[in-house]
């Protein structure tokens, strides 16, 4: 049975509690196919908007009233967002499943992942997390709540929190253990909790988002999955994108990937993420490959009809 890693992009769950209602129901039928086709998957997931609007629920109610509600730390906005998105989505997935007389259960594990506190990303915030604003509402809140902003891939302004790379996966062996038990898992939600190690045994949680396109490539290698599926909104990876003369690409090596995000082809913050995860797994072991496409494509495309296939 193959193993994947499926990563889930933005649009697999919604912005805010109703569109991530309706948006799992999809997202919980594209992944059933694949359970359905014979697939070992395991899911990881983004968690931008999600850990952006649990920041400022938190960061509000302590601003009216700091001595019952003190500052929640990121650390553990990310952990509630594990939570708050698994809940929704193994919710979704048992039930697809259930009706497909597919007996699997389907497991969140709470996440945590260590980053490096000297990781120079601690001195640059460039995570978009929360909903998208004008540039002069932006500039308000950063004025309002001493937070960076930033422009995000042409799409508008949002908050920016540092993003350090993933070290280590924490839970890598409860995740095995419950594979191993034929449990459906979800892990790694918006990149892990980021805890950097202190002492012996202790981990601190530490202020940042990591990316969950390289946290699902190094828990893919982790797991020896034989493949990283990361799912988002365009059906292939492009060569001059958004320009007249959009290539898009099919099956690639990883040198080539390489020589085409040198040359700048992928947008930091969006694409740029992904095809570096991607070139990760993919040269990580010989017959590694990643696959990148849209969540509506993925059965298509593991079976070879579409989508960009990297491969060492
Ligand atoms: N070279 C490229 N090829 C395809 N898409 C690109 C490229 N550069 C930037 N993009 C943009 O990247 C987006 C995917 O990034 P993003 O929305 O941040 O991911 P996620 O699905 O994880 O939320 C695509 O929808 C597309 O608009
Ligand atoms: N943590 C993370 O990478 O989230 P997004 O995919 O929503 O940006």
């Amino acid at each position: 049975m193959k193993r994947i890693v499926v990563a889930l992009g933005g649009n697999a769950l919604g912005n805010n509690l109703k569109e991530q209602m309706v948006a799992v129901k999809s997202t919980a039928k594209a992944i059933a196919d694949l359970i359905e086709t014979g697939y070992e998957v395991i899911l990881t997931h983004g968690n931008g908007p999600q850990a952006g609007m649990i920041r400022l629920a938190m960061d509000e109610l302590n601003q009216k009233d700091p001595k019952s509600y003190p500052v929640v730390p990121l650390s553990v906005c990310v952990a509630m967002s594990q939570s708050y998105i698994g809940y929704d989505l193994q919710n979704a997935l048992r039930e697809e499943l259930l009706n497909r007389n597919i007996i699997k259960p389907v497991a969140t594990v709470a996440t945590q992942v260590v980053v490096d506190p000297d990781d120079p990303a601690f001195q640059h915030p460039t995570k978009p997390i929360g909903r998208f604003m004008s540039q002069s509402e932006a500039e308000q809140m950063a004025a309002d709540k001493g937070v960076q902003v930033a422009e995000d891939a042409g799409r508008g302004y949002r908050q920016v929190v540092a993003s350090p790379k993933p070290k280590e996966i924490i839970e890598v062996p409860s995740i095995e253990k419950l594979i191993d038990a034929k449990q459906t898992v979800i892990a790694c939600g918006g990149g892990g909790i980021p805890v950097i190690k202190e002492g012996q045994h202790h981990l601190k949680g530490a202020a940042a988002v990591i990316d969950k396109d390289y946290c699902s490539a190094l828990l893919a290698a982790d797991i020896d999955a034989d493949l990283l599926v990361i799912l988002t909104a365009v059906e292939k990876v492009a060569l001059n994108f958004g320009k007249p003369n959009q290539t898009e690409l099919g099956e690639v090596s990883v040198a080539e990937m390489q020589k085409y995000a040198d040359a700048g082809h992928f947008a930091p913050g969006s694409m740029l993420p992904k095809v570096e995860a991607a070139i990760q797994f993919a040269a990580s072991k010989p017959g590694r490959r990643t696959l990148i496409t849209l969540l509506d494509k993925a059965k298509d495309s593991l079976a070879g009809k579409t989508g960009t296939i990297i491969q060492g």
